[in-house]
């Protein structure tokens, strides 16, 4: 059976914003965050939910969670309706949103624990032995007794994932876990997290703007593109769709209008086409070979190569797809 499963699902919300030239109306536009996404999450599978700002992960995220409720279609968290079955499946699953904080600041660490376990109506003996290897492995011993408030964003964010985990979840679900996080303490809770999958099964679903995130901690990746899926397989899948293209960035001596390069793709232009954005398949010609092109139809005063961002890995995708 699947551990999520979700079909056709469509998330729409109201926004109201000002009309031109009426400073005191407002006018209220629907906006489709999330557009008929259908996927399913196997038991143990560790999915990557990657997207561009404002693709429609955090609302599919809360709608898994039951926080947010479907405007059509369904979703099946651990075999149940999450919005319905809301407090059963609180003890089925855990969630981590890396911006918003499960603890209670003004306590220290561990009674935050206590009321969770309380919550969670955990068998103290199972909650004692369970708190002590999450403290142990994510090394919180010493910030046990130190109000949430007074920890930096790393010992919280392990802190926040412990919570998470404390009920032995079948799913945990993570909403940029290493976001704001030093390469140090990302490292750390990737490795809890490899571990805690290996020795449990724990499906792991996570959202993240960090491919490192995804390349050490995912099998699977699903993007998401204005609340459609746009990819859903392998990492390497995507890393050979994707990781082949380069981006040759030319800044010219005056503007000009966008290069029509053979063999490239016009990203886009800046400062009137000063500086312009070709994308090529490295497998297929060099930079070097773009610059001499580009170099017939203008003057080129300086140049970089880089990798594609992620939001033109996603519009790539998408057309392609389509
Ligand atoms: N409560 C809300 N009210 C109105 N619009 C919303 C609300 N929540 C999300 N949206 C809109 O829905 C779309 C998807 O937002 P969502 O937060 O799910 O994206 P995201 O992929 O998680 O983005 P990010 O990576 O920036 O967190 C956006 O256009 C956003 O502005």
């Amino acid at each position: 059976m699947s551990v999520v499963e979700v079909d056709r699902l469509v998330r729409d919300f109201t926004v109201r914003e000002p009309v031109p030239g009426r400073r005191l109306r407002r006018r209220a536009r629907q906006v489709r965050a999330v557009d008929g996404l259908t996927f399913t999450v196997g038991p143990g599978e560790a999915v990557g939910y990657i997207g561009a700002n404002g693709a429609g992960k955090s609302t599919t995220i809360k709608m898994l969670a039951g926080i947010l409720v479907p405007t059509s279609g369904t979703v099946r968290t651990c075999g149940t309706d999450p919005v319905r079955a809301r407090r059963r499946l609180a003890r089925r699953i855990g969630v981590v949103f890396g911006q918003r904080s499960q603890l209670w600041w003004d306590l220290p660490l561990a009674e935050s624990y206590d009321i969770l376990a309380a919550i969670h109506r955990l068998e103290p003996a199972r909650a004692r032995r369970r708190r002590a290897e999450l403290v142990e492995e994510l090394e919180l011993g010493g910030f046990l007794a130190t109000p949430v408030r007074q920890l930096s964003l790393g010992q919280r964010m392990r802190a926040e994932v412990a919570a998470a985990l404390l009920h032995e979840p079948e799913l945990v679900v993570l909403d940029e876990p290493t976001i704001g996080l030093d390469v140090l303490s990302k490292q750390r809770l990737r490795e809890f997290l490899v571990h805690e999958r290996g020795s449990r099964g724990t499906t792991l679903l996570l959202t993240t703007h960090d491919m490192g995130d995804v390349e050490r901690l995912c099998e699977r990746v699903l993007v998401v593109d204005h609340g459609r899926l746009a990819y859903d397989g392998s990492l390497s899948g995507l890393a050979a769709t994707v990781a082949a293209e380069r981006v040759l960035v030319v800044d010219l001596a005056e503007p000009v209008a966008p290069l029509q390069v053979p063999g490239t793709r016009h990203l886009g232009s800046e400062g009137d086409g000063v500086r312009q954005h070709l994308a090529f398949d490295p497998t297929r010609t060099t930079a070097a070979a773009v610059l001499a092109q580009v170099q017939r139809a203008a003057e080129v005063r300086d140049l970089s190569v880089a990798e594609p961002d992620i939001e033109d890995v996603v519009r790539r995708l998408w057309s392609r797809s389509r």
